[in-house]
């Protein structure tokens, strides 16, 4: 599906930065807006309905799915999270930018629905740091962290289907390559759609 507005799918292993970084690109850049997903997975401490994710319970979840209410869905780490369709199409057909942050096999479901969606993936500098990190954040059971880190080899793994890997070892280097993807995205698709214009036929370019 063709859009006016460029779509962007971030994905990585738990505890990469991923939710940290794409906070940080948002804040910067106002034509950039997050696509909250719906959950069945349970709030954590300082989460909100409607601001990380819509929670809901795995018969509403159900539902949405038979009504295809979703772009994509897939279960993660044993929850079950999507993409909700309304939000995203009106976004993009009105030529806003979405990004959304979600597991590889929801990003290669967008691949197949938009082949201009850009996906980009998020590694951390190595499986040690990863695992600090979900330790760090304090947030999840030790047996939570232990299935992240087992489901994170398989994952990384996908990372050669992306169009862009960004390492985040230093937040601010990692937070400079995505604004550069992001930007980049921007020219090349803003070129592509002013070459079918009638602009540089005018000005004798083509
Ligand atoms: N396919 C898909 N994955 C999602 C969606 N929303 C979030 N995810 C992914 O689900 C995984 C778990 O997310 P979450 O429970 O917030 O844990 P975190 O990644 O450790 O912060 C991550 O890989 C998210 O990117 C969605 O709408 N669709
Ligand atoms: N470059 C970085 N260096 C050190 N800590 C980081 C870096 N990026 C993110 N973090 C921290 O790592 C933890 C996991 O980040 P988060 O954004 O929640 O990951 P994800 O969304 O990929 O699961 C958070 O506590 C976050 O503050």
């Amino acid at each position: 599906m063709e859009t006016p507005g460029n779509l962007f799918v971030v994905a990585a292993p738990s505890g990469a930065g991923k939710s940290s970084l794409v906070k940080a690109l948002l804040e910067l850049d106002s034509h950039l807006q997050v696509s909250v997903s719906h959950t069945t997975r349970s709030p954590r401490g300082q989460e909100q309905h409607g601001r990380e994710y819509w929670f809901v319970g795995k018969d509403e979840f159900a539902r949405m799915v038979e009504r295809n209410e979703f772009f994509e869905w897939a279960e993660v780490h044993g929850n079950r999270y999507g993409t909700s369709r309304p939000a995203v199409e009106a976004r993009l057909m009105a030529g806003e930018d979405v990004v959304l942050e979600i597991d590889y096999q929801g990003a290669l479901q967008i691949k197949q629905l938009f082949p201009h969606a850009v996906l980009i993936f998020i590694l951390p500098p190595s499986w040690g740091e990863l695992e600090q990190r979900l330790r760090r954040r304090g947030e999840d059971e030790p047996e939570v962290i232990a299935t992240r880190m087992a489901n994170a080899r398989h994952e990384v793994d996908q990372a050669r289907h992306f169009d862009y890997v960004i390492i985040n070892a230093l937040f601010e280097t990692a937070l400079f390559d995505l604004k550069t993807v992001v930007h980049s995205q921007r020219l090349k698709y803003a070129a592509q759609r002013r070459a079918k214009s009638s602009v540089f036929a005018a000005l004798n370019l083509v």
